[in-house]
Formats: structure tokens, C-alpha cells, sequence
């Protein structure tokens, strides 16, 4: 025999009752005997409580109430079943109604409710609906009859969720079957007692009617017909990517109940996995779907880890002291007191240093937990043996679970490690040698990031994400953006990582959605859709979404920006960028933003500092970490000044050339910038500082090579007059290098712990003599690269080389989360 049993929404509606008959329809077809074990109709169990205790309470609305659900089921009969045939139907749900409305009449004049009563005012939500399914079924000529579970299933009289009598009831659901080869139509969650007073079984009460009679009959399978597609990896309103478990195993389908209650309560399923009967949990609103196979033995797994469950609020509650150590029965008394005083435990904790004990609750039991616990240990708290009991709230738990972890490696290493990659602190932890289940408690405010990020690593480990909030869409961000969007398919195809633009503004408007801006429709939806920008806002609601793997890339030239960067660090958020300002502001500023980088485990990353793309930090870096010690610098570190002077000569304006590496996005923002030599400036200061030389901005000398006039220029645009005023000097500073066979370049020096730029001729030996276009060069004199220095160079400076030095910064930070 078979058993399957459809849940409140699957006979909700005539649509879904359709599917409901066809189903059935067709595993009749197969010859083998079917009992089907039907829920009331969605959300009817609900509303009859609520119509009791309104009666209960004198409010005759409850009649109305009542009338609205007689409506749902009268127009079910109406949709399904022909109107020759309708009468009889009608007549026996009517005489049902009228039977309830007695009842609750009685309680309306008695104004109580008892429990007693309750269940038998639930009991009708069954018995209507699966009346009503038997009557349609039987109108379609099927051989259905309807079965009333109280004389089969039988129960003590503990109301609300009665104590099942196997013996009576094995016995009464065998000699029941035995008689009828009849599609048995049964009404889940009631039962009655020995005297026939009706009972409930409380919570996953229809699945645990499917359970018994499955148990009782040896039943080659029970299929839960639900609404949704089975057991998920992750509560599914939580993790976006959760998916259907295709097999689990009896343990971790009970291990997973904490959410998995939604779709099934494995405990109301325990009869039948004694029974080693096969359970699929299946979807009456997609009936092709597979579904999930719960057995005795799951099938062999492709993940590490079969599901993730949660609770998302729980109080931990510690009690410590040194009169603990080495004493024994203080758990025992500890948790018998909380038993007395029905506190059920959640999770327990306890080192082997046996300092102390924690132990996780429902919340609201807290303030009863610690009045128990300061009762029981009064005498231990007066003598400061035991240090108090102290609770913290606002948490929650969340379980990794699954068979595959046992005797295998890794799987709490990558749990940790990726919780500390997200700034997710640990609270408590618990496994039991079943090695079924690793529980951690964490911050109620983290729970999502946690879940998701969790969820990655075990089921995604192949599809990483890494969600960008970009500030400033200038050149170099805009250039960023078409850049991510051109390689969004080859990265999520090739690389299995999505880059979830999550956050954009520009200096007017600024949008965050944690879906994603998308890379396609930026601008318009930044538009449209955007707030006025507010850089506190933006951060502030970054670090609220606490999304995993989230990067902070800042494209502005913005002074006030860099104020934030310490703060979203401090958050676990990777900061990536090519504004220079942190890096060259005080020496102090620039070691804490490293200091907390390293602290949180997160990346501060500004390779295009210096040199635009070209790797220049990063090779500074490895060196640094490897050993190296660096005698010298010597740089041409300006894009914009190199192509100055790469282009200018006889026939062309000076001011002109300028324009045209503004143009070409070689210049900073403002093109003093480059022209005075701060640029250059602040990026040897970068260079010292990160080869170890600590270094202020004051400590560089910078000889200019502008006149006093431009320098003091107080607009672009009257800098641009002035250069076209000093046209001469200009041009005379070139053809004198020209005459002796050099060239002008602006070169950076570190040396001997001195930092200093300037503009020098360079003759033809010279190795930056040979430079062209925007091209920057570096030579590092070091320790090992003495006798010849190891030089970088290429181009400097512009949009597309800077873009993919970001681009590369924010890739280097996808494959650390690995
Ligand atoms: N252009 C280049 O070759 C290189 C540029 N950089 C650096 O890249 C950064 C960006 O440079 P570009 O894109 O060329 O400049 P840009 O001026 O084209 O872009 C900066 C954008 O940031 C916006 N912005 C400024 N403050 C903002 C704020 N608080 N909130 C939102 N948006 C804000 C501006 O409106 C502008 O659209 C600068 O720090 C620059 O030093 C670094 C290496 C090379
Ligand atoms: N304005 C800068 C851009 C790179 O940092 C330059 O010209 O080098
Ligand atoms: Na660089």
C-alpha cells in the first residue's frame, strides 16, 4: 500500500484540487492500494481557532466569520462537481456547518474554549475537506471513500496533541484495511481517545497521520504533496540560492527540522522511519519535479554538507566559576532545574576546561532561566563559587548538517574560515561526536550574511560573488563599469564568479539594491530609481545589507571619502581604490587602514596608486614580504607629464599638449594636480611608506617646474591662460634639453630614506630617455636586484589601463575568498 497526504494549500482551490484528483488518478492506475491523508483546506485551521476564541469571547462576528468559510468549501463542490450530482454533497458539508455551529454556539453562551473543545472545533477543517475531496472523487467515478481517522487513530486525552496508543491503533488501522480495497480518504491531524472524544496530534499533524498508518501497514512509500519542491538547502526566504536536496537520510531530515518544519516535521515522521519506509516530499504546484527522497540512507552526495539550518533568535545563556572545576553533577543539577521548569535547551556547550557551561534557550524563557539558575545555585553565587549567570540575547544559531562530514576533514575549517573572511564573529559552537551537525551562534545581525555566505562556500563553492558598491562613475569608474559588464558572461562562465553590482552613486544620485544594479542599465536605473547622494547614507547602508564578500570601490578624487575607509574595513568590507588621498594623507592614517585590514581579515587594496595598472605596489609588496631590502627608487610616475613632454616641441601650444592629456584621461581631476608635481609627489610618498620608509607629505621635496604664475592660477581655466602666457618658457626648457641631445623628464627619487622630485634633462644613455606616449617607468635598486635594477614600465596613466588595474585589485579579492 501506499500512502500520500496533501497539504492545506495543495486543497485549497479548485485549480490545485485538479491536480490533487489527477495525481491520484494516476497512481491508482498502477494497481497498488492508495490511502490518502488529507490537511484542511489552507489556512481553515487558523481561522477556526480565531472563530472559537471569538465565540469564546462573546464577539458574534465569529458567525460571519463562519460563513465565509462554508463559502470556500461550497464553491469547491460547486467548481468540481456537476450540478446534477452537487445536492448531496452540499447537504452532508451543510450538516457539518450545522454541527459546528452548535458547537460554537454552546461556547459562545459558556464563554470558554477549552482545549478539548478546540480540537474538536479543528477536527471539522479535516473532516470538511476531505469530505469534500471524497464526494468529487466519487462523482468522477472514482472508488473513494471517506475515512474518519478517530475511529482508527486513538489517543490519551492530552489535548492539542494527543499521545498516540500504537498498540490499539496498529491494530484498529490493519483490520480497517484489510476490509476495503477502496481509496481510503482520510482526515489528517484528529484522532480521538478510547471513549471517542476527538483529539489532535498536534504540530506536522496530518504528516504524522500518513506516518502511522503508513507504519502500521508497512507501506512501500508515503509522498508528502506540498507547495513547494522538497527539502532545500537553506531556508529558501533567506538564501536566494537555496536548491532542492534531491536524497537525505532520516537523521538529517530530523537535524534540518528547524526550517524544514515549513515543509516537513520530521519528528511526526519518526513511525515510518522506523518502518524504513522511503518518504518523498513532493510539489503539488510542479508535479514533474523530482522532489526530495528522505531514507534510511541518503544517496551518495555531490556537497560536503546536505543543508543548512537556523534558529533566528535564541538567548545564550554562561554560568561560570572556579567552584566548577572538577565538580561533578553541577550540569546535572543545572539542567534538571531547567527541565522542572519546562526550559527546553537548544544547543550546550561546555570546554574541557569545565570553567564554565553555556547554553542556548528560546528567548523568552531567559528571565525564567535565570531566576532558576540563580535559585539552584544560590549557595554556590554566595560563596563565589560560581561567578553568576550572566545572558546574552539578540542571537541566533545556525547548523551545518549532514552524514558526508562525518570522518571527513575540512568541513568545520571551511565553515570558520569563511564566517572570519566575513567578519562573523562566533559566539559559541557546538558538534556532538555524531559529527551529524556543527552549531555555531552568532550575532542576530550577521544571520543572513552568515547564511549566504555558508550556503556559497558548501553549494556555490563553484559560483563565488562578490558584491561591488562603487563610488564615483567618472572616467576611471564609467571606465570600470563598461569594463565589468563587457565580462560579466566570461567571468560567471569561465572564472564562476558573479560580480553583483550592489551599490553605485555618483556625485548626484546614488542607488543600492542588494539584487544588483546590473551592469547593463546602470545609468538609467542610478537615474530614475537613485536617491540624493549622501556618503554617510551609502555607507551606513552598506554595512547595514552586511552582505558577504562585499568591496567598497572608490573612483572619486575625494579628500572627505577617505574618512570612511577605517570604518567600512572595520566592518569586514574590502576596500579597493584608485584615489591616492588615503595613502599619501598621514602617515599615521595610512598604517591604521592597513592595521585594520589585516585585523579584519579583509583587503585594502590601491594598486593603480601608483603607475596606473602597471604592478607596481603589488611587486613592491611581494618583495617587501619576501625579504627584499630597497636602496632606491628611481620613477617617472607621472601619465600626464610624460606625455607632456613627449609631445611638445616646435609648432605646438604647451597649453595645448596639457588639453590633450586631459583628454585622453591622463590628468587627474584637476590638472594642477599633475603640473604642480603633487601627483608625483604623493606617489613616491606611497612608494617610501610601503617599502618601509615612514615618510610625512612635508618630508618630499618637490622642485617645481612651473612658474609662479601658473602655481598661483586659481581656476582650471586660469591655469590653462597661464600656460598659454608662459608658452615661451616652456618651449625654451625643451629646445634647450633638445640642443644638448636630452630629454625633460620629471623624475622621483627615494633614496637613503629622502624622497624628492624633480625635473632633470636625461641624455640618450639614460634608461628613461627612450620613453613614449603616456608611459611611466620605475627602478627598484634593491638588495637582490643590485647590479641591475628591476624596472617596470608601460603606460601610466588613462582610463582603460587604470579601470583594469581596479578591476584586477577587485579580482585578486575573488580568488583570497576562494
Ligand atoms: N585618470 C587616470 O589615469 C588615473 C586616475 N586615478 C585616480 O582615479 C580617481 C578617479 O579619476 P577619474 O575617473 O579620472 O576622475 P573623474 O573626475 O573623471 O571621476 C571622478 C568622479 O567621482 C565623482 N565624485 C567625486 N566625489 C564624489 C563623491 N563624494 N560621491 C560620489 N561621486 C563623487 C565625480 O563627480 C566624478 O564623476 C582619482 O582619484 C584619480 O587620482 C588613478 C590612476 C590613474
Ligand atoms: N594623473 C595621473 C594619473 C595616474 O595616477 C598621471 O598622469 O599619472
Ligand atoms: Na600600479
Amino acid at each position: 500500500m501506499k500512502v500520500l497526504k496533501f497539504g492545506g494549500t495543495s486543497v485549497g482551490s479548485v485549480d490545485s484540487i485538479k491536480t490533487v484528483i489527477e495525481i491520484l488518478e494516476n497512481n491508482l492506475a498502477n494497481g497498488e492500494q492508495v490511502a490518502v491523508v488529507f490537511s484542511a483546506m489552507g489556512g481553515v485551521t487558523n481561522r477556526l481557532i480565531e472563530i472559537g476564541k471569538m465565540a469564546a469571547a462573546g464577539n458574534a462576528e465569529y458567525i460571519e466569520f463562519l460563513k465565509v468559510v462554508e463559502e470556500r468549501h461550497f464553491a469547491v463542490v460547486r467548481g468540481m462537481i456537476n450540478v446534477k450530482n452537487q445536492s448531496g454533497t452540499f447537504a452532508a458539508v451543510r450538516g457539518l456547518f450545522n454541527e459546528l455551529g452548535d458547537i460554537l454556539r454552546g461556547v459562545s453562551w459558556i464563554k470558554e474554549l477549552s482545549e478539548r473543545t478546540l480540537d474538536l472545533i479543528m477536527s471539522f477543517g479535516e473532516r470538511l475537506s476531505t469530505l469534500v475531496i471524497t464526494e468529487i472523487l466519487k462523482s468522477k467515478g472514482i472508488s473513494a471513500e471517506f475515512c474518519d481517522a478517530r475511529n482508527i487513530i486513538h489517543t490519551n486525552a492530552t489535548y492539542g496533541m494527543g499521545d498516540v496508543d500504537f498498540e490499539v491503533t496498529n491494530k484498529q488501522i490493519l483490520e480497517y484495511f484489510a476490509k476495503t480495497n477502496a481509496l481510503q480518504c482520510v482526515t489528517g491531524f484528529i484522532a480521538s481517545t478510547a471513549d471517542g472524544v476527538t483529539t489532535t496530534l498536534g504540530r506536522g499533524g496530518s504528516d504524522y497521520t500518513a506516518s502511522i498508518i503508513a507504519a502500521a501497514v508497512d507501506a512501500s512509500v508515503i509522498e508528502i504533496w506540498t507547495d513547494v519542491d522538497g527539502m532545500m538547502t537553506a531556508d529558501p526566504r533567506k538564501v536566494a540560492n537555496a536548491f532542492t536536496i534531491p536524497s537525505i537520510s532520516y537523521a538529517e531530515a530530523m537535524e534540518l527540522s528547524h526550517f524544514g518544519a515549513k515543509v516537513i516535521y520530521p519528528p511526526s515522521l519518526q513511525p515510518a522511519f522506523a518502518k524504513n519506509i522511503t518518504l518523498k516530499v513532493l510539489n503539488t504546484f510542479n508535479t514533474d519535479f523530482i522532489g526530495t527522497f528522505v531514507q534510511k540512507t541518503a544517496n551518495k552526495k555531490d556537497y560536503a554538507i546536505t543543508g543548512i539550518s537556523s534558529i533566528d533568535e535564541i538567548a545564550l545563556v554562561n554560568i561560570q566559576g572556579s567552584g566548577m572545576i572538577g565538580v561533578a553533577g553541577i550540569s546535572g543539577r543545572l539542567f534538571t532545574a531547567l527541565s522542572l521548569n519546562d526550559i527546553s535547551v537548544i544547543l550546550i556547550s561546555q570546554a574541557s576546561s569545565e570553567h564554565s557551561i553555556c547554553f542556548s534557550i528560546d528567548p523568552k524563557n531567559a528571565q525564567k532561566a535565570r531566576e532558576v539558575l540563580e535559585k539552584e545555585f544560590s549557595h554556590e553565587i554566595t560563596l563565589g563559587y560560581i561567578d553568576g549567570i550572566s545572558i546574552e540575547k539578540s542571537l541566533s544559531i545556525i547548523a551545518i548538517v549532514g552524514e558526508g562530514m562525518k570522518k571527513s576533514t575540512g568541513v568545520s575549517g571551511k565553515l570558520f574560515s569563511v564566517l572570519g573572511k566575513n567578519g562573523i564573529n562566533v559566539v559559541a559552537t557546538a558538534q556532538g561526536s555524531s559529527e551529524l551537525n556543527i552549531s555555531v551562534v552568532i550575532s542576530k545581525s550577521d544571520l543572513s550574511k552568515a547564511l549566504n555566505s555558508i550556503h556559497g562556500v558548501f553549494f556555490q563553492s563553484e559560483t563565488r560573488s562578490l558584491n561591488l558598491f562603487i563610488v564615483g562613475v567618472g572616467l576611471i569608474g564609467g571606465t570600470l563599469l563598461e569594463q565589468v559588464k563587457n565580462q560579466t558572461t566570461y567571468l560567471r562562465e569561465e572564472k564562476l564568479l558573479n560580480l553583483n553590482i550592489a551599490g553605485l552613486s555618483n556625485t548626484k544620485k546614488m542607488l543600492l539594491d542588494p539584487d544588483g544594479i546590473g551592469s547593463e542599465q546602470w545609468r538609467e536605473r542610478v537615474n530614475e530609481e537613485g536617491v540624493k547622494t549622501s556618503l554617510p547614507a551609502f555607507v551606513q547602508r552598506m554595512i547595514e545589507l552586511n552582505l558577504p564578500n562585499s568591496v567598497f570601490v572608490d573612483c572619486t578624487s575625494d579628500k572627505d571619502i577617505v574618512q570612511y575607509y577605517n570604518m567600512l574595513l572595520d566592518a569586514s568590507i574590502s576596500v579597493v581604490t584608485p584615489n591616492k588621498v588615503a595613502n599619501s594623507g598621514s602617515y599615521a592614517e595610512y598604517i591604521s587602514l592597513q592595521r585594520t585590514a589585516l585585523k579584519r581579515g579583509v583587503k585594502f587594496l590601491y594598486e593603480t596608486n601608483v603607475g596606473a595598472g602597471l604592478p607596481i605596489i603589488n611587486t613592491i609588496q611581494g618583495l617587501m614580504a619576501s625579504g627584499d631590502k630597497f636602496l632606491k627608487i628611481e620613477a617617472i610616475l607621472s601619465g600626464t607629464l610624460s606625455f607632456i613632454f613627449n609631445s611638445f616641441g616646435p609648432g605646438v601650444r604647451f597649453v595645448d599638449v596639457v588639453k590633450e592629456a586631459k583628454a585622453k584621461g591622463f590628468t587627474e581631476p584637476d590638472p594642477r594636480d599633475d603640473l604642480s608635481g603633487a601627483d608625483v609627489a604623493r606617489k613616491i610618498l606611497i612608494l617610501a611608506r610601503e617599502v618601509g620608509v615612514p615618510l610625512e607629505s612635508s618630508d618630499v621635496r618637490v622642485a617645481q617646474l612651473l612658474p609662479e604664475n601658473c602655481l598661483a592660477a586659481a581656476t582650471v581655466e586660469d591655469f590653462f591662460q597661464e600656460l598659454i602666457i608662459s608658452d615661451d618658457y616652456f618651449a625654451k626648457l625643451q629646445s634647450d634639453a633638445e640642443a644638448n641631445g636630452e630629454k625633460l623628464r620629471y623624475i622621483a627619487t627615494l633614496e637613503n630614506g629622502k624622497a624628492f622630485v624633480e625635473l632633470r634633462t636625461v641624455d640618450a644613455q639614460h634608461p628613461f630617455y627612450t620613453l613614449s606616449g603616456s608611459d611611466n617607468i620605475i627602478s627598484f635598486t634593491t638588495e637582490r636586484y643590485k647590479d641591475r635594477p628591476l624596472v617596470i614600465k608601460g603606460p601610466g596613466a588613462g582610463a582603460e589601463v587604470t579601470a583594469s588595474g581596479v578591476f584586477a585589485d577587485i579580482m585578486s579579492i575573488s580568488s583570497y575568498l576562494g
